[in-house]
């Protein structure tokens, strides 16, 4: 088969130089996409036969260019021992090219990697070529000093200068070996990026832009799915779509083909399978998780089961989903949904993992951010008896609500939806009176943060106002107001086995206050994911066979990144090295079996930047833990810590004050260390949970001895102002451990990657923002 023959051609190159797993490589940059795509024109060849053949003709054609390419370098196997403690580095982009024309640079054809400089390591292998395509005229790529790529062809070329023609009239001179080749136009729109003959980034990012800007948004790297946000209904699913899959009519990229196949291997091989999607916040990972469910639920189903599963989706996004500045309705946790199947193939059941909810995010959003979206859908939704039942105000009447000035989203009704969650409960059988009970703590958690204080002393002790707020909180708990106002305006500690009382000041019982609302809400979640997991689970019996889809949230760099940011990457280079790891593992075998002469690959391997998280007892996650058992600790003597024991490692680096940055897979990101300590504590006072335990409600009774069993098994004890204190695991601690478990369970599945790509910032579907500037593609 052609198609093969031009796939082992590019995988013979892998030995010395870039090569077919240059994708892998090439993935974890998908966070700098920064700006909007838009179509590069015409239509795509067709993608058959002959358009292998050429393309294998256009390699064959390409050898004297691949010769100088060969003298590679030598890097080691991922499998090795040292290749599995990361010799390599991640190589500085090195740029290319001179100043060019400014007015030249503003209007040629763009795509973008923000990259901020210059190609990498391999890419500036390609180098080696681009004399060669400039002899040729061919078509070639050069990168523009704002970092965009621009596709040219070489007029001329005279010394080591090329002169190009960028678009109509546009003309700029390079330096030869700055520019990339481009392939061939018979390769334009290929619906697998290893059909390539040239697989450099630009090469990439103009088939994905080409295709993208066509509708197409599925694009295969080999056994990895690339899927680029449409951010617009695309008519490529339903019914006609899975059968489609279903029946082998049709086979283009697609989330059916590969839940398709993972539900083909797990019958086949009769081994669990995992379908792994990754990729930055807001690239359509939960929309990707959706559609891949929605195909198995199809194929599958026929129990009903199937509905309740999906069912799952709205109540999730409520109580976890939350608009953000990069996606209206962005998952604040981390799912793994594990699907089980009968020996017939059937869908039996389903059972749902969580993974840390930000909880912050309860009591406090960014401007033109949102809390979680059932605050919203309550507030808009809830029916006359319940509104007064809940003492429910407007949105914008709510403090916790009104500090992001952000009250509703283009296009979403809230109330609407609220209907739609509800009938969802019905779905997976929480009881009605569970339903309103759940409400209940959705409003106590609004009117705790409406809870205000009143100082009683000079010394700034406080105690609570007997108002509205409090009184309505006291009320949907089920407390009297002398407890609340207990529980959050004073500490009992025991000190050498006396028991002394501690009045609090304003700003510990504020911080009393917030605690309580987020352990409240996130206990909720909790419970709400258990009651979804019974009713899944409900009398089906477990075959042991599973497809697992992994919904986590992806890289984020911010421009001040917080503890959040720190754990959701620290989960990112979890999951990147599994993705190395698999991928790698994958092509060796192929070679293996494809009588391969096999030597060493170049790919970056992140276990660097893992040691630095996970090494004990000086790694990130250990002088974390460390510093937060010390009571008179702060932000700034943890980041001290860091940069006193941290700063010979190549993956770390010091910054000023309480800043430190970590060198991602997928880039640098700084950290702003305040917060750290009191978010890995996540201390609820004893005051707190007693007052839960006491409430006549069964949900915060039942959240408190949660609690409370948590402190029992305990293994490690962080800070403790009391001996009363909940005694738990820290946050990063339970992250870490959680994790692994994770790891443990996809590494016993076979693994089917889609890597989502976010074309935009702006959330634009293709063809929009070219409008009066028909040249500009990606800016
Ligand atoms: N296949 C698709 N078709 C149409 N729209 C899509 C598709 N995938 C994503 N979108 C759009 O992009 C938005 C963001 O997608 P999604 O919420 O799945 O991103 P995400 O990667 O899960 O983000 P986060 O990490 O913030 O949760 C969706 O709300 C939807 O509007």
């Amino acid at each position: 088969m052609a198609s093969v023959s031009v796939r082992k051609s590019t995988a013979l190159r892998a030995r010395n130089g870039p090569s077919k797993l240059q994708p892998a490589r090439s993935m974890p940059f998908d966070y700098r996409y920064s700006a909007a795509a838009n179509g590069s024109g015409g239509a795509p060849a067709a993608n058959g036969g002959g358009r292998r053949a050429a393309a294998a003709e256009a390699e064959k054609e390409d050898k004297e260019g691949e010769a100088v390419w060969l003298e590679g370098d030598d890097a080691d196997s991922p499998y090795s021992s040292k290749a599995a403690t990361a010799e390599e580095e991640v190589g500085e982009r090195g740029g290319g090219g001179e100043e060019v024309d400014s007015a030249a640079a503003a209007t040629p054809r763009r795509l973008s990697p923000t990259a901020a400089t210059s190609p990498t390591q391999g890419d500036a292998r390609w180098g080696d070529t681009s004399s060669y395509g400039a002899k040729k005229k061919h078509r070639v790529f050069c990168q523009l000093p704002n970092g965009d790529w621009a596709l040219c062809t070489v007029l001329k070329t005279s010394g080591d200068e090329s002169v190009l023609k960028v678009s109509e009239g546009k003309v700029l001179r390079l330096k030869t070996e700055s520019l990339q080749p481009a392939n061939p136009e018979i390769l334009d729109g290929v619906d697998d990026l290893m059909q390539l003959s040239y697989l450099s980034e630009p090469s990439v990012l103009y088939n994905l832009q080409y295709r993208y800007s066509q509708d197409m948004i599925y694009t295969k790297a080999g056994p990895v799915l690339v899927a680029v946000n449409p951010f617009k209904k695309v008519s490529l699913y339903g019914t006609e779509y899975i059968d489609a899959y279903r029946n082998k009519t049709m086979d283009s990229p697609h989330v059916y083909a590969i839940a398709d196949a993972a539900l083909r291997e797990m019958k086949r091989d009769e081994v669990n399978q995992s379908i792994i999607i990754s990729g930055e916040s807001g690239a359509g990972k939960t929309e990707t998780a959706k559609i891949a469910m929605q195909y198995l639920a199809s194929l599958g189903g026929g129990s009903g089961i199937e509905y309740e599963i999906l069912q799952t989706n709205p109540i999730l996004e409520a109580f976890g989903n939350a608009k953000t500045l990069r996606n209206d309705n962005s998952s604040r946790f981390g799912k793994l949904i594990e699907i089980h199947f009968s020996t017939t193939g059937r869908i039996c059941g389903a059972m749902i993992q969580t993974f840390l909810l930000e909880k912050s995010r309860v009591v406090q959003s960014a401007v033109g951010e949102r809390s979680y979206h059932i605050f919203y859908q309550l507030c808009a939704g809830a029916p006359a008896s319940l509104r007064e039942k809940l003492n429910l105000k407007k949105v914008d009447e709510f403090k916790y609500l009104k500090q992001s000035c952000c009250y509703s989203i283009a296009g979403v009704d809230d109330s609407q939806m609220f209907r739609t969650v509800t009938e969802a409960m019905n779905i997976v059988h929480i009881s009605k009176e569970d339903q309103e009970n759940v409400l209940a703590m959705v409003s106590a958690v609004l009117w705790l943060g409406d809870v205000s204080f009143t100082v009683i002393d000079n010394e700034n002790h406080v105690e609570i106002i007997v108002d509205e707020a409090s009184k309505t909180v006291a009320e949907l708990l089920g407390c009297s107001i002398e407890d609340l106002n207990l529980a959050l305006s004073k500490r009992h500690m025991k000190v050498n086995n006396e028991n002394i009382v501690q009045k609090l000041t304003l700003a510990q019982a504020t911080d009393a206050r917030d605690a309580l609302a987020k352990s409240v809400y996130a206990s909720l979640f909790e419970w709400l994911v258990e009651q979804i997991n019974k009713s899944l689970s409900v009398g089906k019996r477990r075959t042991g066979r599973s497809i697992s889809i992994l919904d986590i949230y992806g890289f984020e760099s911010f421009d001040k990144n917080s503890f959040e940011q720190f754990c959701i990457n620290y989960a990112n280079e979890r999951l990147q090295q599994h993705f190395n790891r698999h991928l790698f593992k994958l092509e060796q075998e192929e070679y293996v079996e494809d009588g391969i002469d096999w030597a060493k690959v170049d790919f970056e391997d992140n276990q660097d930047c893992l040691n630095l998280f996970e090494k004990k007892p000086l790694g990130l996650l250990s002088l974390l833990d460390e510093e937060s058992t010390f009571p008179n600790a702060t932000d700034l003597t943890f980041a001290n810590k860091l940069k006193q024991h941290l700063n010979s490692n190549s993956c770390f680096r010091g910054e000023r004050g309480k800043a430190f940055a970590v060198r991602h897979y997928a880039g640098e990101v700084a950290y702003d260390s305040s917060g750290f300590l009191e978010k890995n504590r996540d201390l609820l006072h004893m005051d707190s949970i007693q007052l839960l335990a006491k409430c006549k409600s069964s949900l915060p009774q039942m959240f408190a001895s949660k609690m409370l069993a948590q402190s029992d098994i305990s293994i490690s004890v962080p800070y403790r102002s009391s001996a009363a204190d909940s005694q738990k695991l820290s946050v990063a601690m339970k992250f870490k451990g959680q994790l692994f478990q994770l790891m443990q369970r996809l590494e016993s599945t076979t693994p089917h990657f889609i890597r989502c790509i976010k074309p935009n910032n702006l959330q634009l579907p293709p063809h929009q923002g070219d409008e009066g500037d028909p040249e500009q593609t990606w800016e």
